[in-house]
């Protein structure tokens, strides 16, 4: 039987589970591929950390290029993290030597996707990515693959475990933000800099690869717009839930009119919606398509589920399944163009913390209907009732505006006049809310 040799850089959460799960399942996975699929060489930044899996056999490379470029490899796997060197310098140059590549990077793939797979298609080698979008979800052969006969209108979903796990357990159990973010790093959930998870970039670098799949187009991170969920505080979250809403922080893709729309923020969204019930580390992607409207629902993130990803692609690379990185030939993948955020149409709740002085409620209503804004509620929360809202003072009011439909231009122009009228103090809370 021939062997399929893997070297693997990266031996954190992810890869220390990739390499028990090729050792578990050695025996399926030959049966199913033909092959014997091995890890024979590996790099990570310590060799003597003890990470529960049998490395006494395999090289050790301390420069992963200097593994990719190891001439005695089959496929090359990056499980390292980080869209610069030596990731990137690592995938480039096992694809120049011709090899296959699988990585779970999504910073890498959304900066540099595009630049990797054409090194891929000149060397014939290949570039595979599972595990870099909604972990365990097996989205993006979905689309590359079963999906190709539709024309896809929107993709969208919970595409960050860390993020959604917060957001769940703060909405059930009332804990700190602080609290939850630290149990989700103790769970391997967040990156190694959580930031970008909190922030939303990583839900944007998954938004950019799912967009290029879904529409054939260039990825394009730059176009998204991106709020992640670190000011959201107890207080939304307990005005979402009386008002019929759970927060969670989407990616969605759309093509409107004027270009695709792209875009990462928290959003109010029904309880009754089935994403809605989307709880913890799970994620959920929705494809719209001309043909076929589905959505997957899975784990997002931690070891097993993205290693279940990544060996995935390495049953794929061990049967001879290449196929195009992005779907389609790099040359034939369009421009992405950009619908600007500022023609967003839809619901909006916004918290405000009001001086409390006559008039302010008046002003308030009066700057919102200047703009054409028709308010579906106003409420006033007193002081106490606001405190779980950092920006309240105690001679603050809460007030929540949930408006009808309407753009996200007028939101901006109306939010931007209350401030210069003085009624409010900090800086107000905008939450969009998604509805049929
Ligand atoms: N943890 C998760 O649930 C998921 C992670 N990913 C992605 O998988 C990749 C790995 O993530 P984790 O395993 O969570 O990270 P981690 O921080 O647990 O592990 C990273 C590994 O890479 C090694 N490494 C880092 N820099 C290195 C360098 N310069 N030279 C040699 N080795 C180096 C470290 O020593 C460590 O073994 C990242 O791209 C991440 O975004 C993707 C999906 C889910
Ligand atoms: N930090 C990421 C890991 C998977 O991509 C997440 O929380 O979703
Ligand atoms: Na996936």
């Amino acid at each position: 039987m021939s062997q399929l040799k893997i070297g693997l850089a990266g031996l954190g959460t992810v890869g220390a589970a990739v390499v028990g799960m090729l050792e578990r399942r050695a025996g399926e996975i030959a049966a199913r591929t033909g092959r014997t699929v091995k890890v024979v060489a590996v790099s990570a930044r310590s060799k003597s950390k003890d990470r529960g899996v049998d490395l006494s056999a395999v090289r050790w490379y301390d420069d992963p290029v200097e593994l990719a470029r190891d001439p005695d490899i089959d496929v090359f796997v990056e499980l390292m993290g980080g869209e610069g060197d030596p990731a990137r310098a690592a995938v480039t140059a096992a694809l120049q030597a011709g090899r296959a590549v699988v990585t779970a990077n999504k910073a890498l793939l959304a900066r540099h996707g595009l630049e990797l797979a054409k090194i891929a298609e000149a060397s014939g080698g290949s570039l595979h990515f599972e595990a870099a979008v909604a972990g365990g979800i097996p989205i993006v052969k979905t689309l590359r693959e079963a999906l190709g006969g539709n024309r896809i209108g929107r993709v969208s979903g919970i595409l960050n475990g860390t993020c959604n796990y917060i957001l769940t357990r703060m909405a059930d159990e009332k804990l700190a933000f602080d609290t939850c973010l630290s149990e989700a790093q103790r769970l391997g959930y967040a990156e190694a800099d959580p930031t970008f998870d909190i922030d939303g970039h990583d839900t944007a670098h998954k938004l950019a690869l799912l967009t290029s799949l879904a529409f054939g187009t260039q990825v394009d991170a730059d176009s998204i717009y991106v709020e992640g969920i670190r000011s959201l505080t107890l207080a939304d979250l307990e005005a979402a839930d009386e008002l019929g809403f759970n927060v969670k922080l989407l990616g969605v893709a759309v093509r409107t009119d004027e270009g695709i729309e792209q875009r990462v923020h928290p959003t109010m969204v029904p309880k009754g919606w089935p994403i809605a019930q989307v709880s913890g580390v799970t994620n959920a992607v929705a494809v719209d398509g001309d043909a076929v409207n589905l959505t997957l629902v899975g784990p997002g993130a931690g070891g097993a589920a993205t290693a279940s990803a990544v060996v995935g692609d390495l049953i794929d690379v061990a049967k001879g399944n290449r196929g195009f990185a992005f779907g389609l030939p790099v040359s034939a993948l369009e421009p992405c163009e950009r619908a600007p955020m500022q023609r967003h149409g839809g619901g909006y709740y916004i918290r405000l913390a009001a001086v409390n002085k006559p008039g302010t409620a008046a002003t308030i209503a009066g700057r919102m209907a200047e703009e054409g804004i028709s308010l579906a509620s106003i409420v006033q929360r007193q002081p106490a009732r606001a405190a779980g809202a950092k920006t309240v003072g105690p001679e603050d009011v809460a007030v929540i505006l949930i408006t009808y439909a309407t753009t996200e231009d007028a939101v901006r122009k109306a939010i931007d006049a209350i401030e210069a009228d003085g009624v409010i103090v900090g800086r107000p809370q905008v939450i969009r809310i998604e509805k049929d």
